[in-house]
């Protein structure tokens, strides 16, 4: 009765912590009293039966990848913990080695299966998160890893810039080379981009041939020397692509710095006009929002 009573408290307990965001201490907890739970039965008969929950409970709750060890840990623990605090003749019977055997089995499937879910979910997230083509961030996703970004640079003293970068005359790469060639001038401006930006900063490819960077840290003139680099970076001519020497690849681009309160649709549209701007001007070039 104590022991159903101290399980029901550890998972409100719990739910309370996850509802507060800890989900991570509500874990820890969660599992410590479940341990607890299984070492304090009054035989160790019950408290391996119960034990069995202890490995799906963690790699339910806790994030594959260090589930995995800590699944084995706590396992370990509990086995030691109930043959220490259990009569050792309870061992020299037959029924609670099949017991402890069953629970190893337990263990390593869940460990297995949780190795199994960690493929299946990072191979979820790369297609959910991540353009086809080019495998930069899905617009949607980089919007609002944006907006979080922003919300924080509002509080803090670091510079923080946007810029849209567009392949020029991309529709007569379409028309004469055709759609696959189009594709390849997308992939070598990822690539470009991919040498020239740095690790903090955030990438998606937003529309057919545009694309959007995030700039964390840096005001508008080193926002602008970055994308002088990918320009640069795009004008290395590739000897695969299909339009050879007859076609010299480019890319405009506009960028603009938040300055006060501004929300993302503001900043966007000044780092889009800035990019009308760079293309009236003959293209091949970066124009400030000011
Ligand atoms: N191959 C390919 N083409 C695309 C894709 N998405 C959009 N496009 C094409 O990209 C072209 C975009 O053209 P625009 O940006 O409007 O114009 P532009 O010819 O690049 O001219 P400027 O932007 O003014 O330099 C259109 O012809 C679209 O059909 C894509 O995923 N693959």
């Amino acid at each position: 009765m104590t022991a159903a009573i101290s399980l029901a408290v550890a998972c409100f307990a719990n739910a309370a912590l996850t509802l507060g965001r800890n989900a991570r201490l509500a874990t820890h907890l969660l599992v410590a009293m479940v341990a607890g739970f299984v070492v304090l039965q009054v035989d160790m008969r019950t408290g391996m039966a119960w034990a069995f929950i202890v490995p799906p409970l963690i790699l339910f709750m806790h994030p594959p990848r260090r589930g995995f060890a800590y699944v084995v840990g706590v396992a370990g623990v509990l086995l030691i913990a109930c043959f220490s605090l259990h009569d050792a003749r309870d061992l020299q019977r037959a029924d609670n080695i099949d017991f402890i055997c069953s629970f190893a089995v337990v263990t390593t499937v869940s460990t297995l299966f949780s190795r199994d879910l960690l493929a299946t979910t990072a191979a979820v997230t790369a297609i959910a998160f991540r353009d086809p083509l080019t495998g930069l961030l899905q617009r949607d996703i980089f919007e609002s890893l944006a907006k979080a970004q922003m919300k924080r640079a509002a509080f803090g003293e670091a510079a923080l810039c946007v810029a849209i970068i567009d392949i020029d005359n991309m529709k007569r790469i379409n028309d004469e080379w055709g759609h696959a060639a189009g594709d390849f001038a997308i992939q070598h401006v990822t690539r470009a981009l991919t040498a020239a930006l740095r690790e903090a900063d955030l990438c998606s490819r937003i529309g057919g041939d545009e694309f959007m960077v995030l700039f964390n840290g840096a005001d508008a003139d080193q926002a602008s020397q970055i994308v002088e680099r990918v320009l640069h970076c795009v004008s290395i001519p590739d000897a695969r692509a299909p339009w050879h020497s007859e076609h010299r690849l480019t890319v405009s681009a506009g960028v603009a710095q938040l300055r006060g309160d501004e929300k993302f649709s503001d900043l966007y549209l000044l780092a889009d006009r800035a990019l009308i701007r760079a293309k009236r001007k003959g293209r091949n070039l970066v124009a400030g929002s000011n």
